[in-house]
Protein backbone atom coordinates (compact mmCIF):
# COMPACT_ATOMS: atom_id res chain seq x y z
CA UNK A 1 0.00 0.00 0.00
CA UNK A 2 1.60 3.49 -1.07
CA UNK A 3 0.94 6.76 0.46
CA UNK A 4 1.39 10.21 -0.80
CA UNK A 5 4.36 11.77 0.16
CA UNK A 6 4.22 12.91 3.98
CA UNK A 7 7.00 15.22 6.02
CA UNK A 8 8.50 14.06 8.85
CA UNK A 9 8.79 16.37 11.51
CA UNK A 10 11.97 15.04 13.02
CA UNK A 11 15.94 15.43 14.04
CA UNK A 12 16.37 11.72 14.55
CA UNK A 13 18.00 9.39 11.98
CA UNK A 14 16.55 6.20 13.82
CA UNK A 15 12.86 7.72 12.72
CA UNK A 16 14.16 8.21 9.34
CA UNK A 17 15.26 5.02 8.56
CA UNK A 18 12.63 3.24 10.51
CA UNK A 19 10.35 5.41 7.58
CA UNK A 20 12.42 4.16 5.15
CA UNK A 21 12.16 0.09 6.71
CA UNK A 22 8.30 0.16 5.49
CA UNK A 23 8.55 2.31 2.03
CA UNK A 24 7.02 5.74 3.63
CA UNK A 25 8.22 8.06 0.85
CA UNK A 26 8.96 11.25 3.27
CA UNK A 27 10.89 14.40 3.57
CA UNK A 28 12.55 14.93 6.68
CA UNK A 29 11.35 18.94 7.90
CA UNK A 30 13.73 20.30 10.05
CA UNK A 31 11.81 22.58 12.19
CA UNK A 32 13.86 24.75 14.00
CA UNK A 33 13.62 23.81 18.32
CA UNK A 34 11.88 26.24 20.50
CA UNK A 35 13.55 28.62 22.84
CA UNK A 36 14.18 26.90 26.21
CA UNK A 37 14.10 23.92 27.95
CA UNK A 38 14.17 20.86 25.63
CA UNK A 39 11.02 19.50 26.16
CA UNK A 40 9.88 20.23 29.61
CA UNK A 41 7.26 18.45 31.89
CA UNK A 42 4.46 20.59 32.87
CA UNK A 43 3.42 21.03 36.48
CA UNK A 44 1.24 17.65 37.76
CA UNK A 45 1.62 16.09 34.19
CA UNK A 46 1.59 12.12 34.05
CA UNK A 47 4.44 11.00 31.84
CA UNK A 48 1.23 9.53 29.78
CA UNK A 49 0.19 12.33 28.83
CA UNK A 50 3.52 14.01 28.03
CA UNK A 51 4.62 12.20 26.05
CA UNK A 52 1.10 12.78 23.87
CA UNK A 53 1.46 16.48 24.17
CA UNK A 54 5.06 16.81 23.31
CA UNK A 55 4.30 14.72 19.87
CA UNK A 56 1.34 17.07 19.13
CA UNK A 57 3.49 19.80 19.74
CA UNK A 58 5.88 18.70 17.05
CA UNK A 59 3.69 18.55 14.80
CA UNK A 60 1.89 21.73 15.17
CA UNK A 61 5.52 23.29 15.24
CA UNK A 62 5.88 21.74 11.99
CA UNK A 63 2.66 23.02 10.22
CA UNK A 64 3.63 26.61 11.47
CA UNK A 65 7.22 26.06 9.46
CA UNK A 66 4.74 25.00 6.63
CA UNK A 67 2.90 27.78 6.52
CA UNK A 68 5.97 29.97 7.02
CA UNK A 69 8.18 28.21 4.55
CA UNK A 70 5.48 28.41 2.15
CA UNK A 71 6.75 24.58 1.31
CA UNK A 72 4.29 22.86 -0.49
CA UNK A 73 0.97 20.83 1.89
CA UNK A 74 1.59 17.23 2.94
CA UNK A 75 0.78 15.12 5.56
CA UNK A 76 2.98 15.58 8.81
CA UNK A 77 4.21 12.71 11.08
CA UNK A 78 5.79 13.67 14.31
CA UNK A 79 7.10 11.30 17.36
CA UNK A 80 8.61 11.16 21.13
CA UNK A 81 9.70 8.57 22.89
CA UNK A 82 9.63 8.26 26.45
CA UNK A 83 11.06 5.77 29.19
CA UNK A 84 9.34 5.92 32.33
CA UNK A 85 10.47 4.01 35.87
CA UNK A 86 8.57 4.17 38.63
CA UNK A 87 6.14 7.37 37.37
CA UNK A 88 9.46 9.03 36.80
CA UNK A 89 9.87 10.32 33.37
CA UNK A 90 13.87 9.45 31.45
CA UNK A 91 14.61 11.85 29.02
CA UNK A 92 17.88 12.53 26.96
CA UNK A 93 20.41 12.42 29.58
CA UNK A 94 22.43 15.78 29.75
CA UNK A 95 25.53 14.82 29.92
CA UNK A 96 27.69 10.93 30.89
CA UNK A 97 27.07 11.52 34.35
CA UNK A 98 23.25 11.75 34.45
CA UNK A 99 23.45 8.91 31.72
CA UNK A 100 24.89 6.93 34.70
CA UNK A 101 22.55 7.57 36.93
CA UNK A 102 19.76 6.87 34.30
CA UNK A 103 20.97 3.53 33.59
CA UNK A 104 21.87 2.77 37.17
CA UNK A 105 18.10 2.80 37.60
CA UNK A 106 17.45 1.06 34.91
CA UNK A 107 19.05 -1.80 36.11
CA UNK A 108 17.67 -5.03 37.20
CA UNK A 109 13.84 -3.88 36.81
CA UNK A 110 11.17 -3.30 34.15
CA UNK A 111 10.48 0.02 32.66
CA UNK A 112 8.03 1.14 29.90
CA UNK A 113 8.76 2.95 27.00
CA UNK A 114 5.86 5.05 25.50
CA UNK A 115 6.38 6.86 21.73
CA UNK A 116 3.58 8.84 20.66
CA UNK A 117 2.86 9.30 17.15
CA UNK A 118 0.44 12.03 16.14
CA UNK A 119 -0.34 13.05 11.88
CA UNK A 120 -1.14 16.53 11.29
CA UNK A 121 -3.16 16.10 7.88
CA UNK A 122 -5.55 18.74 6.39
CA UNK A 123 -5.91 20.69 9.94
CA UNK A 124 -6.44 17.66 12.03
CA UNK A 125 -4.37 16.14 14.53
CA UNK A 126 -4.68 11.74 14.69
CA UNK A 127 -2.74 9.96 17.07
CA UNK A 128 -1.86 6.76 18.51
CA UNK A 129 0.37 5.65 21.18
CA UNK A 130 2.85 2.37 21.42
CA UNK A 131 3.53 0.99 24.86
CA UNK A 132 6.22 -1.39 25.22
CA UNK A 133 7.81 -2.85 28.95
CA UNK A 134 11.30 -3.38 28.79
CA UNK A 135 13.41 -5.42 31.40
CA UNK A 136 16.91 -5.10 31.95
CA UNK A 137 19.25 -7.68 33.77
CA UNK A 138 21.83 -6.34 36.45
CA UNK A 139 24.19 -3.69 35.18
CA UNK A 140 27.81 -3.45 36.96
CA UNK A 141 29.70 -0.15 37.40
CA UNK A 142 31.63 -0.74 35.34
CA UNK A 143 29.65 -2.30 32.14
CA UNK A 144 27.50 1.13 32.76
CA UNK A 145 30.79 3.21 32.83
CA UNK A 146 31.91 1.52 29.60
CA UNK A 147 28.61 2.30 27.83
CA UNK A 148 28.71 5.89 28.82
CA UNK A 149 32.24 6.16 27.50
CA UNK A 150 30.91 4.56 23.93
CA UNK A 151 28.98 7.97 23.80
CA UNK A 152 25.93 5.72 22.80
CA UNK A 153 23.24 7.25 25.85
CA UNK A 154 23.73 10.67 24.51
CA UNK A 155 20.65 11.89 22.54
CA UNK A 156 18.32 8.76 23.76
CA UNK A 157 15.65 8.64 26.14
CA UNK A 158 16.64 6.68 29.00
CA UNK A 159 20.09 6.88 28.06
CA UNK A 160 20.43 3.51 25.87
CA UNK A 161 20.01 2.35 22.66
CA UNK A 162 18.23 -1.04 22.01
CA UNK A 163 19.11 -1.00 18.31
CA UNK A 164 22.93 -0.75 19.58
CA UNK A 165 24.87 -2.22 22.35
CA UNK A 166 22.26 -1.60 24.98
CA UNK A 167 20.62 -4.88 23.26
CA UNK A 168 22.91 -6.52 25.56
CA UNK A 169 21.25 -5.06 28.64
CA UNK A 170 17.57 -6.27 28.11
CA UNK A 171 16.65 -9.02 28.83
CA UNK A 172 12.87 -9.11 27.97
CA UNK A 173 10.41 -6.86 25.98
CA UNK A 174 7.19 -6.55 25.16
CA UNK A 175 5.31 -4.27 23.09
CA UNK A 176 6.96 -2.73 19.97
CA UNK A 177 11.04 -3.18 19.38
CA UNK A 178 10.08 0.25 16.87
CA UNK A 179 8.41 2.08 19.40
CA UNK A 180 11.87 1.54 21.53
CA UNK A 181 13.79 2.61 18.70
CA UNK A 182 11.41 5.66 18.31
CA UNK A 183 8.63 4.79 15.45
CA UNK A 184 6.60 2.23 16.46
CA UNK A 185 6.12 1.02 12.62
CA UNK A 186 2.86 -1.60 13.15
CA UNK A 187 1.22 1.70 14.31
CA UNK A 188 2.49 4.54 12.51
CA UNK A 189 1.25 1.94 9.24
CA UNK A 190 -1.77 1.77 10.69
CA UNK A 191 -2.44 5.64 11.48
CA UNK A 192 -1.47 6.25 8.24
CA UNK A 193 -3.44 3.69 6.46
CA UNK A 194 -6.49 5.01 8.46
CA UNK A 195 -5.91 8.70 7.65
CA UNK A 196 -4.29 8.89 3.80
C1 LIG B 1 14.86 4.03 24.48
C2 LIG B 1 15.46 4.42 23.17
C3 LIG B 1 15.37 5.72 22.68
N1 LIG B 1 15.93 6.06 21.50
C4 LIG B 1 15.83 7.44 20.96
C5 LIG B 1 14.66 7.64 20.02
C6 LIG B 1 14.51 9.13 20.00
O1 LIG B 1 15.30 9.65 18.94
C7 LIG B 1 15.10 9.58 21.34
C8 LIG B 1 14.04 10.18 22.21
O2 LIG B 1 13.93 11.54 21.94
P1 LIG B 1 12.69 12.24 21.25
O3 LIG B 1 12.52 13.55 21.95
O4 LIG B 1 11.53 11.32 21.17
O5 LIG B 1 13.18 12.49 19.76
P2 LIG B 1 14.43 13.28 19.21
O6 LIG B 1 14.69 14.53 20.00
O7 LIG B 1 15.59 12.32 19.06
O8 LIG B 1 13.98 13.66 17.75
P3 LIG B 1 12.76 14.65 17.29
O9 LIG B 1 12.15 15.28 18.51
O10 LIG B 1 13.39 15.65 16.38
O11 LIG B 1 11.81 13.74 16.57
O12 LIG B 1 15.64 8.41 21.95
C9 LIG B 1 16.62 5.11 20.74
O13 LIG B 1 17.14 5.42 19.66
N2 LIG B 1 16.70 3.83 21.20
C10 LIG B 1 16.17 3.43 22.38
O14 LIG B 1 16.27 2.25 22.74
Amino acid sequence: MSFPPIYLASASPRRRELLDQIHVAHEVLRVPAPAGEDEPVLENESPADYVCRTAREKALRARDWIRQESLPPRPVLAADTTVILDGDILGKPADAQHARDMLRRLSDSVHEVRTAIVLDWRGRLDEDLSITRVRFRALSDAEIDAYCASGEPLGKAGAYGIQGMAAIFVAHISGSYTGVMGLPLFETHRLLRANL
